[in-house]
């Protein structure tokens, strides 16, 4: 395919508005969305006006973020909620201490019960907390059916799908977004949504960002183009359900499930407008940028969506992908070179096979490499890529791999570290990197 094929084209522009963090504005209805001021006195069709702020009032102008709803009813009517055992998902990062080991994982099974996304969540790691405003969740989904009458929404933080099996609609407030595996999808702290699933089975990962909203990453001397490029992402336009019945909304707070009895779709909003709001990327239409003199450039030129921190340029979250590319660099052990960095490193792998690792990296599969572990390519790699002609240009096809990539050590969850999927070997890897020193030939 080529790029062209995916560009946003007009059936596209029918269900969603392009640009990254824009002022968005849409109705369902026509006239649903009040004009000069957010708050009439009553607003059009006996709409609710109701305000969500995705940042404090006070944030400086270019990093805040609120929309306004007019909805059926507000958001405030529900049952009280009651504690829900939220099974394999959960923020329970401090069960074990997180080891200095290299880690891999196998994928997840796809289950064999009826199992929805939220059921299909299992936690796998992460670090600091919703209470602490900063860090992740990470966790990957398994699932054979859709959410059906149940709405799920996080106080917690925003909520990144990279889909790896099978794609999801994820009917939300706001609108409805159609995501595929090679696409992301953001869906920001608050906001109200059901998962369906488009094909028999979804597996995937989610990222759940306690910190501050993702964002674009400042270009410096790249420009004013190139990476992820503003126009290629899409928010929904506006869509409602009127819908009354026997309902489950089931709420993330403070790293706990909750669960509400609610009378009726709280997917009813009819128009809104404001820059809190969904979103969804193809990675497919990342600007990849690389070296073409030598070296292999740091993985941060990658990066498609950064969460700053407190410390500027240390981010709470990266989101960095490897995607299909050309390398020309001559002279160059083209792979990722050997390492170990001060932050710490989860990847996943939606499609393909990764350049660092001829084996055992699988499509679903996850690898965690912490603080200071060294790592860096497995044996088969490294020799395939020392013989390499590197007069030549290589073409990367067929692959997306992604890193959250954190400040912050990345623990795993107890069950993690139990589950079957674990690589017990995953270390030997690299246990067939011979000596080569001599001293004798340069
Ligand atoms: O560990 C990895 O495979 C990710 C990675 C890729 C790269 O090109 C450079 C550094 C890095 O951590
Ligand atoms: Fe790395």
């Amino acid at each position: 395919m080529t790029k062209l094929d995916i560009l946003p084209d007009a059936s596209l522009r029918d269900r969603y508005q392009s640009g990254f963090g824009n002022e968005f504005a849409t109705e369902a209805l026509p006239g649903a969305l009040p004009g000069g001021r957010n708050s009439p006195q009553r607003a059009p069709y006996g709409l609710y006006a109701e305000q969500i702020s995705g940042t404090a009032f006070t944030a400086p102008r270019h990093a805040n973020r609120r929309s306004w709803l007019y909805r059926i009813r507000p958001a405030a009517l529900h049952r009280p909620f009651e504690v829900l055992d939220g099974g394999a998902f959960h923020d329970r990062f401090d069960e074990v201490p997180p080891s200095p080991n290299q880690l891999r994982w196998d994928p997840q099974p796809i289950p064999t019960t009826p199992t929805d996304f939220i059921q299909g969540l299992s936690s796998i790691a992460g670090n600091g907390g919703a209470a602490a405003q900063q860090g992740i969740g990470i966790h990957r989904y398994a699932a054979n059916r859709s959410m059906v009458d149940r709405y799920f929404y996080s106080a917690d933080g925003e909520l990144l799908f990279v889909p790896q099996l099978g794609s999801l609609r994820l009917a939300t407030e706001l609108g409805v977004l159609d995501v595929q595996p090679q696409e992301i999808a953001v869906i920001p702290r608050g906001i109200r949504f059901r998962v369906e699933l488009l094909d028999d089975a979804a597996r995937g990962y989610l990222c759940e960002n306690f910190g501050a909203a993702l964002r674009l990453p400042d270009l410096g001397p790249i420009g004013s183009n190139g990476l992820a490029n503003p126009r290629d992402f899409l928010t929904p336009v506006a869509a409602f359900e009127d819908r009354e019945g026997d309902f489950e909304l089931i709420a993330k707070f403070q790293g706990g499930l909750w669960r509400a009895a609610i009378g009726h779709s709280p997917l009813d909003v009819v128009a809104w407008h404001g820059n809190h709001a969904p979103y969804k990327y193809d990675l497919r239409l990342f600007n990849t940028i690389g070296s073409i003199s030598y070296d292999h450039p740091d993985p941060s030129i990658f990066t498609v969506l950064t969460s700053p921190s407190d410390t500027p340029g240390t981010a709470n979250l990266d989101f960095v992908i490897f995607p299909p590319r050309w390398l020309v660099a001559e002279d160059t052990f083209r792979p990722p070179w050997f390492h170990r960095n001060i932050a710490s490193e989860f990847m996943g792998l939606v499609h393909g096979a990764y350049d660092a690792k001829a084996g055992g990296f699988v499509p679903g599969g996850a690898s965690l490499h912490n603080c200071m572990s060294g790592h860096g390519p497995d044996a088969a790699s490294f020799d395939k890529a020392t013989h390499a002609d590197v007069t030549q240009p290589d073409h990367i096809v067929d692959t997306m791999a992604f890193m959250f990539e954190t400040r912050a050590v990345i623990r795993p969850t107890r069950q993690a570290l139990m589950s079957p999927q674990l690589q017990r070997d995953y270390a030997d890897c690299w246990q067939g990197l011979k000596k080569h020193f001599n001293p004798g030939a340069r």
